[in-house]
């Protein structure tokens, strides 16, 4: 690799931390996010393409991100999603068979500003002590003042609604038209992984932009309806959670997952919360309540479902708890086929463990 010069940059975090670092490639630039790390060793690729990560600066807490490349089909969406990519060492070379670009070509190409030689162990260790914040990356690094002050204005992500950003703008197919069963899927982010796991499972798909109602949905003929992974708060998509309810009412078949799961608590009166630091990575543990078996899993996500209502209201389940710290990672209806979870079984990055559920929701399909 040839030497390259590289440009100095910032992070600023709201609370005026600042932590220093290089731009990558020749990219120049300021971006804007909530600043949040993730723990997987791979994926990195699967990530920045993730609509649940819209909005925030990914940390990567392994030290080495770029080395095996990227490859067009490792994507879970059309574009880049997150707001930025913090990292320690950036690889500018990379091996692997099945990579068609580096890392780098795959950032400038897509426009996504990231920073390395940052020291991204310190900078995570000051997030997990003082909880998800707003920050900044920037080469602006001699207005510190001026960043901090356009930095204010940044809304924090309680209370956002990002679902309408990512979502598709028309409806769309999925998967083979002569499959066996009807999906109607909601779009609040959907990852692409999702789509693939469940039409592999004999099922066609018409995906639904965000703010669709019920009827819109209803009038595919589905034999089952799902609710999609997203980015922002769940709180204010009362689209979806009005979807949720009708379904619900009708005792239909629906899955959710993670922001879908968030809209299915709420819809049953049970809040959600934003946590101090979010699940994010692909060795989460979770133990499934009903079989007693524990599943390594994939996980992202800021917001969670309140347990203690959830635990106390008569119609719902908790059927899934994160064994770090006992949040709520799963919940079903009692006697309806409705259930969800917090953490992502279509994987991508991240173990298969919990495929079993997508087998679940055609089984609840059949019935
Ligand atoms: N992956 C997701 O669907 C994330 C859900 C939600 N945006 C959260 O941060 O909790």
């Amino acid at each position: 690799m040839k030497y390259q010069k590289k440009q100095d940059a910032v992070v600023i975090l709201a609370d005026g931390t600042i932590f220093y670092g290089k731009a990558v490639g020749n990219k120049q630039g300021t971006a804007f996010g909530e600043v949040c790390f993730n723990t997987g060793m791979t994926g990195y690729q699967e990530i920045f393409t993730d609509p649940s990560y819209f909005g925030q600066l990914m940390v990567a807490t392994n030290a080495h991100i770029g080395n095996y490349g990227t490859n067009e089909d490792e994507v879970e969406s059309d574009s880049i999603k997150i707001a930025g990519l913090i990292v320690k060492n950036f690889s500018y070379d990379y091996s692997r068979d099945a990579a068609d670009s580096s890392l780098e070509e795959f950032l400038n190409k897509n426009n996504l500003f990231a920073v390395s030689d940052v020291d991204t162990r310190a900078l995570v260790s000051y997030i997990r002590e003082h909880g998800a914040m707003n920050a900044v990356i920037s080469t602006e690094v001699n207005d510190i003042e001026g960043l901090k002050k356009q930095l204010a204005e940044v809304p924090s992500m309680e209370g956002l609604e990002l679902a309408s950003k990512v979502s598709t703008k028309e409806p769309y197919y999925f998967g083979n038209k002569n499959a066996t069963y009807k999906v109607a899927a909601l779009d609040i982010g959907i990852k692409k992984n999702i789509l693939r796991n469940i039409a592999s499972r004999d099922c066609y798909i018409k995906v639904f932009p965000y703010n669709s109602t019920f009827e819109d949905l209803e009038a595919f003929n589905p034999d089952g309806y799902f609710l999609s992974n997203g980015p922002g708060d769940p709180e204010p998509l009362v689209e979806a959670q009005t979807v949720a309810r009708e379904v619900i009412k009708r005792n239909l078949p629906l899955f959710g997952i993670c922001l879908g799961h968030q809209v299915i608590a709420i819809a049953n009166g049970v809040s959600t919360y934003k946590m101090y630091n979010g699940h994010r990575g692909i060795n989460h543990p979770v133990k499934n309540l009903i079989t007693g078996k524990g599943e390594i899993t994939s996980q992202n996500h800021g917001f969670a479902v309140n347990r203690d209502e959830a635990e106390a209201h008569p119609d719902l389940e908790v059927t899934h708890v994160h064994l770090n710290d006992n949040t709520l990672a799963g919940l079903a209806m009692k006697n309806k086929n409705v259930f969800s979870v917090q953490y992502h079984p279509e994987a991508s990055p991240g173990p298969h463990d919990s495929s079993y559920l997508f087998d679940q929701f055609i089984e609840n399909i059949k019935k």
